[in-house]
């Protein structure tokens, strides 16, 4: 599996965590920054990482801002991306066994590094469920696809 990861100033502490305990499982990473906690704006890593799993460069993202909103509203501008911001164990389940989320956002701001991880852990073992909710899934691309602008 190989995860695509980026963080702004406001998620680099706990990117670099995840990084860590990401790589300890034997997990591929691709980091696209930032890489200090000087202040940067979240749509460059949002846009980065997206386009690399809509791409299929990597399987997941995980994009960390001081909340995962507005990360969370910068990758669902990508066409193929189902990014969900998430801040408890159930909702990061419920995204990828209902709605298949491909890019999880967490708030560095929100959440610690014990429950982030949890959380992490949780996402990335959850299948997606199919069969009715692959229906939903299936309107939300078709949506998509119609608001793309004609070539
Ligand atoms: O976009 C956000 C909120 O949806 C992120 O939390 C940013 O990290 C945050 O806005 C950054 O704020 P700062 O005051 O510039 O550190």
């Amino acid at each position: 599996m190989r995860i695509a990861i980026g963080a702004d100033h406001a998620g680099y502490a706990l990117k670099e965590t995840l990084v860590a305990h990401l790589r300890e499982q034997g997990i591929e990473v691709v980091d696209f920054g930032t890489h200090s906690p000087e202040s940067v704006d979240y749509p460059d890593y949002a846009r980065a990482v997206a386009e690399a799993v809509a791409r299929g460069e990597a399987d997941y993202g995980v994009l960390i801002c001081g909340t995962g909103i507005g990360m969370s509203i910068t990758a669902n501008k990508v066409p193929g991306i189902r990014a969900a911001a998430v801040s408890d164990v159930y909702t990061a389940k419920m995204s990828r066994a209902h709605n298949d989320a491909n890019i999880l956002c967490l708030g560095g701001r929100v959440v610690g590094p014990g429950l982030a991880i949890e959380i992490l852990d949780t996402w990335l073992r959850t299948p997606f469920e199919g069969g009715r909710h692959a229906r939903r899934v299936e309107k939300i691309r078709q949506l998509e696809a119609s608001c793309q602008p004609s070539p």
